[in-house]
């Protein structure tokens, strides 16, 4: 029986036998071999997609928070606080609940997509919405968490990036072996840090650091050793064109993105990212809105794949990437998606196209409407 991911990777994560492991399953998500969208672009690519909207609350921040809130419990810890354009606060919320302690999640005033609202606001966490935005919420509950008994479980918090680490792990068990791109969305940037750990880890060949972007002194790391060296991905973020510090090189003072969960200005894993780009050969690249929401619908009409829109840029890039060469024919890519689609109703009803067919409800009036389509 899958028990979760810290009971699955237990000789790789910094726990002890006796650590309590506060868990929701989260972890052990699809990895989904795209056929139609391959073929939808002419080209020969071996393309799959994480589907992290899979995880216990919809995000891969699952992850990341049962690692930081077994921490903060084994600490002693009686409250958790987190900034969160969302999907921070949805998990921060529920894994607060499963171990018993309290939840404070910072948001941004009216950016938040309604189902991680709603999320958090059921798990009963105490939501407190700020007039500005994400990187303003970051700054605050730094401060805050200076003074305050609280743990701040942001990816800053580096037992939320041992638990990301994992996916790169899942990733490479399913496939056998790395693969040459690995595409994901980038908001604060500790996601592909985490997975570029994860990669490191595996592909060590003897058992040590082989990467700066460790967030962990050498105790806790378990580098596998043994592993292939070199056999490592090319780690590709992308960036809302309208939230893209990476691409701009510098902060962004004023995001602005449909895709709300990467409406980030200020990265909080800047300089780490920055050598995750350099240690793997990778790259950072924008995507527009309309280039996000145009892959998140081709996923769902092509695929079943149904992620919300910050998810999709790291498909709306790839997909750019591959037609343009950048990426070559023939490669392995998967790319992770980040967050169910579910999360943000409303952007995707928003952009859906093809409205309701309204008809009678009687035989004839349902039969049209089949004939006609
Ligand atoms: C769906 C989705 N996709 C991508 C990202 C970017 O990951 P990072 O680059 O590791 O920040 C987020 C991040 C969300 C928050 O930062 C939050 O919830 O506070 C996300 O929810």
């Amino acid at each position: 029986r899958y028990t979760g991911l810290i009971e699955r990777y237990r000789d790789r994560l910094p726990v002890h036998d006796d650590t309590r492991i506060i868990s929701l399953g989260e972890g052990n998500t699809p990895l989904i071999r795209l056929n139609n969208v391959p073929r939808h672009i002419g080209r020969d690519v071996e393309l799959y997609v994480k589907f992290e909207g899979l995880n216990p609350t919809g995000s891969f921040k699952d992850r990341g928070m049962t690692m930081a809130v077994t921490k903060a419990v084994e600490e002693g810890s009686e409250a958790i606080i987190c900034a969160s354009t969302g999907n921070t606060s949805a998990s921060a919320a529920a894994y607060a609940a499963r171990a018993g302690i309290t939840a404070f999640v910072v948001i941004p005033d009216g950016k938040i997509a309604m189902g991680k609202l709603a999320q958090a606001m059921m798990h009963g966490s105490v939501v407190i919405q700020i007039e500005g935005n994400f990187d303003d919420g970051m700054r605050l509950v730094k401060q805050v968490a200076e003074s305050a008994p609280v743990t701040l479980v942001n990816s800053v918090n580096p037992f939320r990036l041992q638990g990301q680490k994992t996916a790169a792990f899942e990733i490479v068990e399913e496939l056998g072996r790395a693969p040459d791109y690995h595409c994901l969305p980038v908001g604060n940037a500790g996601n592909i840090t985490a997975h570029w750990i994860g990669y490191c880890e595996l592909s060590a060949s003897s058992g040590e650091h082989v990467t700066e972007a460790c967030t962990f002194c050498k105790g806790h790391c378990r580098f596998a050793g043994g592993g292939v060296a070199g056999q490592r991905p090319k780690m590709v973020g992308y960036q809302a064109s309208g939230s893209a510090p990476f691409l701009r090189g510098a902060m962004v003072d004023h995001p602005e993105t449909v895709a709300t969960a990467i409406r980030i200005g200020h990265p909080q894993s800047w300089d780490v990212a920055w050598k995750v780009q350099k240690e793997s050969g990778g790259w950072f690249d924008e995507c527009t809105d309309d280039e996000i929401l145009a892959a998140q619908k081709l996923l769902a009409e092509k695929e079943g794949v149904f992620c919300e829109p910050a998810s999709a840029a790291s498909v709306a890039g790839a997909l750019r990437d591959i037609q343009a060469g950048r990426i070559p024919e023939g490669s392995s890519v998967v790319c992770t998606l980040t967050g169910h689609g579910l999360k943000d109703p409303d952007a995707a009803i928003a952009q859906a196209g093809s409205a309701p067919l309204k008809v009678a409800a009687e035989l004839d009036a349902v039969t049209r409407a089949i004939l006609d389509n």
